[in-house]
């Protein structure tokens, strides 16, 4: 049986420790939401923050959008409860779905919270997403990607984290991405060898609308599954470049109709108005199918 598609074309950020945030969250039309109790929230809130989340998913509301918890690093103070928290949370009804965690350097970290998620309880459904943001990340990105075909393992996504990759390398966030494009592809690249999705990073300067739609057109270019995001004003954008166009859907919904011929069954290829279309690019077209009628359903 195939997994079912879930559209992750946008993936808002908020701070746990705003409530107005929060509650906006339940209304927006993000694919899936992460609430933050890493940098987002100062450290003299971080219980608070916790103890608000907590309060706030038990309260639910958040479907069909899917819910994700950034934690600390797992080599901070804050670390253990903050996974003991969405642990509990996601044993309850409308629970979240997964934990993001924040500067996974290797693939022995997913191992270890793996276990420590299965001790605290954690529902089965409870994904892991690995935030891919220091040097070590990119270069063993596909260590970490392939993590996922282990028995038992919880993840689901690769997240990149351009401000942490910036800061850690020197490297500059310049409109294209130039100094960054080759790590870029390089984790796209990792996940797809490991068969999980991939997020693009968040565009900072969210007033700069013309800027934030180009690098999401680019980043759908590269094979991105979605942005992670920072202000609502940037989740129809992102929604509108990561979704399949409708002459694409149309087009492809027509080279599945013409394998599904009985002149070419049994064909590997055929022309179509004097270009080659072979059985991967209706495999291709399926998938975009899949997408266009999984975003179909959730509107
Ligand atoms: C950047 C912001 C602080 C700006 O907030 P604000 O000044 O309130 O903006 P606006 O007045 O334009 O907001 C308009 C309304 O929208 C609501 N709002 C704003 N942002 C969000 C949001 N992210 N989610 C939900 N709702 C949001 C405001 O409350 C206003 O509502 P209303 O009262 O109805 O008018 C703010 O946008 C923000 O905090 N953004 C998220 C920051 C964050 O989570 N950062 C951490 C993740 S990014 C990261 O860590 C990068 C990564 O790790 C890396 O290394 O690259
Ligand atoms: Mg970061």
């Amino acid at each position: 049986m195939s997994t079912p598609v879930r559209p992750r074309r946008s993936v808002l950020f908020m701070p746990g420790s705003n409530p107005r945030a929060l509650e906006k969250a339940r209304s927006l039309p993000a694919d899936a939401i992460v609430i933050d109790l890493e940098d987002a929230v100062a450290p003299d809130a971080k219980a608070q923050a916790r103890e608000r989340v907590a309060t706030t998913l038990g309260e639910g509301g958040f479907a069909p959008r899917e819910v994700v918890v950034r934690t600390n690093g797992v080599d901070t103070p804050w670390f253990t409860q903050d996974l003991a928290m969405i642990a509990a949370a996601s044993a309850k009804e409308e629970g979240p779905d997964a934990v993001l965690l924040p500067k996974v350097d290797d693939p022995e970290t997913l191992l270890l919270v793996g276990r420590a998620l299965e001790a605290l309880g954690a529902a089965p459904s409870l994904r892991v997403w690995a935030m891919i943001e220091t040097p070590i990340a990119v270069l063993r990105a596909l260590d970490i990607a392939l993590a996922a075909k282990n028995p038992g393992s919880r993840l689901a996504v690769l997240a990149l984290g351009t401000n942490d990759l910036s800061k850690e390398t020197g490297a500059r966030i310049v409109p294209g991405r130039a100094p960054m494009a080759s790590w870029l592809s390089h984790c796209v690249l990792a996940a797809r060898a490991g068969g999980v999705g991939v997020l693009d990073a968040v565009w900072n300067d969210f007033r700069d609308v013309d800027g934030f739609a180009r690098e999401c057109r680019e980043a759908a270019d590269m094979g991105f599954d979605g942005k992670t995001l920072i202000h609502p004003d940037q989740i129809g954008p992102c929604n509108a470049a990561f979704s399949p166009r409708q002459e694409e859907v149309e087009a492809a919904r027509a080279l599945i109709a013409l394998f599904d011929r009985p002149e070419h069954a049994g064909k590997g290829v055929v022309q179509v108005e004097g270009r080659m279309v072979e059985r991967m690019h209706a495999d291709i077209a399926r998938k975009t199918v899949a997408l266009a009628d999984a975003i179909d359903r959730r509107n």
